[in-house]
Parts: structure tokens; sequence; C-alpha cells
């Protein structure tokens, strides 16, 4: 009898530890599982969640949601509009009268010479034309162009111009100036060169407006091999989707717009041209993806080219400045430009006071450009970009223009490497812009982490994924080592000499920007 009962009892001890132990660490497994698995709509991941994971202080349940990241670091004081001048007191690179007229012309023209083109080829098929359009995105970024920036910081125009670079229909596609300029076709010396086994393909749009398309070379996952020389290195896309993004984080706005777009090379590209040099570098591969390269001096064979699946490619677009015939752009050689060989090395890096000479030397002479410099060492240092041979500035607004930060392809190569040696710049001169000094100082704390707030502008795009975890993460660590040169600079020579204002005074935060960050 009391063996039969101490069975049971047994039984139902074991029972009890069961059903504890389903409860208490079976079940929330499972649970964390779903909902890791499911993409379902939930609450937005806040401040409050974060901090539960990590143990510390838990936000009540009925605190408002955080507002996103990314709205509050654009709410900043720091990103607020300070310019009181209207636009029409601002420097702008353009006149709306001559511009508009102008462009109004040139799609007039366009139009004609397409209808004539389509005639003399007796094709059937439905010919697109332009339509010109006063509040097209495309138009609204050029006039908006001033002396300080590509865009300004409270434009509607640049969300306009992603949806628009992502969706608008592409009426015609051509090379780039520097492929033409291979043939001699065009005298594009002042600004452009013969690259190497890059492809680039200006897309129309039907309202007239371009981008230059990048197609996609290399999968995000991938990262380029300690064996590679930067000059050989792959271009990728969404490095320029990337880059753009990080630019108008740090407040720069140097970088056009850059939206990715899924691309029918078919449809989109080679029936559409009227360039038989772009028609030319098509072919259908063995598995019957059609598939094009890039035509250039040295490399034009198939292993170069990028295909589709079988026509649809993902790549990046450019939001293209106005011509050089409404605004001539000067290239500038970057000062600390790396040696193009295996083993050459340039100036900067064997003489120990390059940056006195270089301070003594046209146009960095102008404390701004010389400030705009050390803005651009510390972007291509975040992005890992050691290919910045030149830059280009607007030829109307001399030294005092800012420095366009183009062509960042080469970025975002390797996630697992920091290479220190692109902020020779900083390190050289020790001088930081005093703005730019603040908004570093905010993307290093937890609110606006700088990987956090690229995470979220980076989802606005179409394509998935830009950049991968390891990527975003890189940037944090980055600044980090961004943050201790200029601190090790300001334990060397004082922060009066090394943090700057723009118009190369010492600097002196207003109290509130002190606060600030
Ligand atoms: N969005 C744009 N609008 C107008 N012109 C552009 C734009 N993007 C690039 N270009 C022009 O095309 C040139 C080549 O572009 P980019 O540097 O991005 O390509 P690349 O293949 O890397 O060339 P390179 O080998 O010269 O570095 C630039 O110097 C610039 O003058
Ligand atoms: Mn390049």
């Amino acid at each position: 009898m009391w063996g039969l009962r101490r069975g049971r009892l047994l039984l139902l001890l074991a029972l009890a530890i069961l059903a504890f132990d389903i409860y208490f660490h079976l079940w929330p497994k499972l649970l964390l599982r779903i909902s890791r698995d499911c993409d379902c709509p939930g609450p937005p991941r806040t401040e409050a969640t974060v901090s539960l994971a990590t143990g510390s202080s838990v936000a009540p349940a009925t605190a408002v949601p955080e507002p996103p990241k990314l709205q509050k670091l654009f709410s900043h004081p720091l990103y607020q509009p300070q310019d009181p001048r209207t636009p029409a007191h601002r420097n702008l690179l353009l006149g709306y009268q001559r511009a508009t007229g102008s462009y109004r012309k040139r799609v007039a023209h366009h139009n004609r010479k397409r209808r004539a083109h389509h005639a003399a080829q007796n094709s059937s098929a439905p010919l697109t034309e332009a339509v010109f359009d006063v509040s097209a995105p495309w138009l609204q970024f050029h006039l908006e162009i001033s002396q300080d920036a590509l865009y300004p910081r409270a434009s509607r125009t640049v969300e306009r111009l992603i949806d628009w670079m992502g969706n608008m229909t592409v009426i015609s596609a051509d090379l780039s100036p520097d492929e033409k300029a291979l043939n001699g076709e065009c005298d594009c010396n002042q600004v452009v060169k013969p690259s190497g086994t890059h492809l680039k393909v200006i897309l129309q749009f039907q309202d007239y407006g371009k981008a230059m398309f990048k197609p996609m070379r290399q999968r995000r996952e991938e990262e380029t091999p300690e064996d590679f020389f930067y000059f050989v290195d792959f271009q990728r896309h969404n490095a320029e989707i990337a880059a753009f993004h990080l630019d108008r984080i740090l407040d720069f706005r140097r970088v056009p717009p850059v939206a990715g777009r899924l691309v029918n090379l078919t449809s989109e590209i080679l029936k559409v041209t009227a360039n038989e040099d772009l028609e030319w570098v098509f072919f259908v591969s063995p598995a019957n993806n059609v598939c094009l390269f890039a035509k250039c001096p040295y490399t034009c064979k198939t292993e170069y080219a990028v295909c589709g699946n079988p026509h649809m490619l993902e790549g990046s677009l450019s939001a293209f400045l106005p011509s050089l015939n409404h605004a001539p752009r000067l290239s500038v050689p970057n000062p600390w430009i790396r040696s193009y060989t295996f083993a050459g090395k340039e100036d900067w890096e064997v003489n120990p006071s390059y940056c006195d000479w270089l301070k003594q030397t046209e146009p960095y002479t102008n404390r701004k450009r010389l400030l705009n410099m050390m803005d651009l060492a510390i972007f291509d240092f975040l992005i890992g970009n050691m290919d910045r041979h030149h830059y280009e500035t607007f030829s109307k607004f001399g030294d005092e223009g800012f420095m366009l930060h183009m062509d960042n392809a080469r970025g975002f190569g390797r996630h697992s490497h920091d290479e220190t040696t692109i902020l020779a710049p900083v390190y050289q001169c020790c001088l930081v812009k005093e703005d730019t000094w603040l908004r570093l100082r905010l993307l290093s704390r937890p609110e606006y982490r700088l990987s956090d707030v690229m995470r979220e502008s980076l989802s606005r795009d179409l394509l998935e994924t830009v950049l991968t975890e390891p990527h975003l993460l890189a940037l944090d660590r980055r600044l980090q080592k961004v943050l201790q040169v200029v601190e090790e600079c300001v334990q060397k020579h004082g922060e009066g000499s090394v943090i700057m204002k723009e118009g190369g005074q010492q600097a002196a935060a207003t109290g509130a920007q002190q606060r600030a960050v």
C-alpha cells in the first residue's frame, strides 16, 4: 500500500518537474524562436526593449515609444537649418529662369532627335518621348545646389529623388562620358579620365532626368581579398548607396543622392540605347542570362561581365549633376593621393612636414578647403575607401565652394580591417572642423549610434540589406578611432589649434551646442 502511494507521489513529482521545465524553459525559448523567425508586425523595437535585453533600467510599460533614432538625429539642434537667407540670396549654382528655359529647349531638341532616329530605323516599337516638368525631382535637385552643399538640410527633394530613381520609366541609355572619351567622342579632359574595368551606364528617364547606373559586381557578403590592391578592387553598387546615406548623416551633403534599383538589362538598357558601342557589349551567357561588359582600354573581356537573372540585375543609381555646359566642374588631384603602382610612395607618406608645406600651397591656403579635406579623410576612413584620387568642385564657386564626394564604389570592401592611413590628413595636420567634431561625438552616443541611424536610413532604399551587419558595426568602431586621433591631437596641441570653425577661427561652441553633445 505504502509502496503504491510512494510510486504515485514520485510520478506526480516527476510530472510537476516536467511541467515546470516546459513552462519556464522550453516555452519561452519556443516563443523567442517564433518571434525571431516571423516578420509579423509587432511593436517597434524601442530603447525600452533594448534596455530590457541588457538588464539595465526598464522603462514603464506605458512609456511612449521612442522616435526612430534617425528622426531624432535630424531634429537635433546641430541639424537644424541655420541659414536665415532665402534661396534667392543664397549663392545658388543655377539661375531659375536660365536653367528651366534651357532644359525646356533641350527636351524639345532631344525629342526631335529621337523621333528622327526612330524613323530612320523604321522601328515598329513605340517611342516614348521625354516630358518636361518644372517640378520634376531632378530639376528641383539642380535648382537647390548652392555654394554650401548639394542640397539644403531641410530639403524634401532628396526623398523624392530616391523614389524617383527607384521607379521612373527609363527611356534611353548611353555610355558614360569617360567611356566615350576613349573613342575621342567628347572633350572631357577637365573632368573625366578613361577608367578601368568599371561598368557605368547613364540612364535617362521619361521626365528627361538622368542617373548613373553602376551594376552589382560583388555580393554584399563578400569581403575584398587581403591581397587585392585598392586600384584593382571591384566597384560596389551598395557602397555607392551606403556612402550617400553616410554623407547625409554626417551632414556633409556632398554626395549626389543614390538609390538602389533592379534594372532590366534588356528592356531598360539594350532596347532603349541608340549607342552601338553599348549594344556591342551585350551578350547572352551559356546559362541564358543577359550580360554586358565594360568597354575599356585594358580589360574588355567577357570574364569581367555582369549578368542579369536572366534580365534583372540590381545596381546603384546616382542622380545626375547639372551638365558641364550649365555648371562646369574642376577635377582636383587629392593631395593625399596614393601611388597607383605596386611599391611607389607619395610625398605625404615620406615627408613628416607635408601638411606644413600643403598649408602654404593653393588652394589649401584657404582654411575652409583644408578643413574640407579633413572631412573627406574622415568620410573615406569610415567607408574604408583608399581610391580617392581626385575630387571635384563646381568652378562657379572657386575655392569657397564645397567638394563633391563622388565615386565611393570602392568603399565598404573589408569590414574586418580599418585602414588608418586614410586618416593621414587628420593626424598630419591635426585639424578638424568644429561642426564635424560635434556631429561625430553625437553619433558616438548610444541614442544616436552611427550604425543604428545608418541601418534606419538604409532601410529607406528599395534594395534590401544595403550593408551587412559587420559593415554597419565597423562604422562604430572606426568612429571611435577618429575620435581618438582627434583627442590625441588636442592633447598635443591644445583644443584651440585643432578644432576650428569653418572660417578658420578657433572653435568656441555655443553653450547650447556644447551641452547638446
Ligand atoms: N551623379 C553624377 N552626375 C554627373 N556626373 C557624374 C555622376 N557620377 C559620376 N559622374 C561623372 O563620371 C565620372 C566617373 O564616375 P566615377 O568616378 O563614379 O566612376 P569610375 O568608374 O570609378 O571612374 P574612375 O575610374 O575615373 O574613378 C566622374 O568623375 C564624374 O565626372
Ligand atoms: Mn573610381
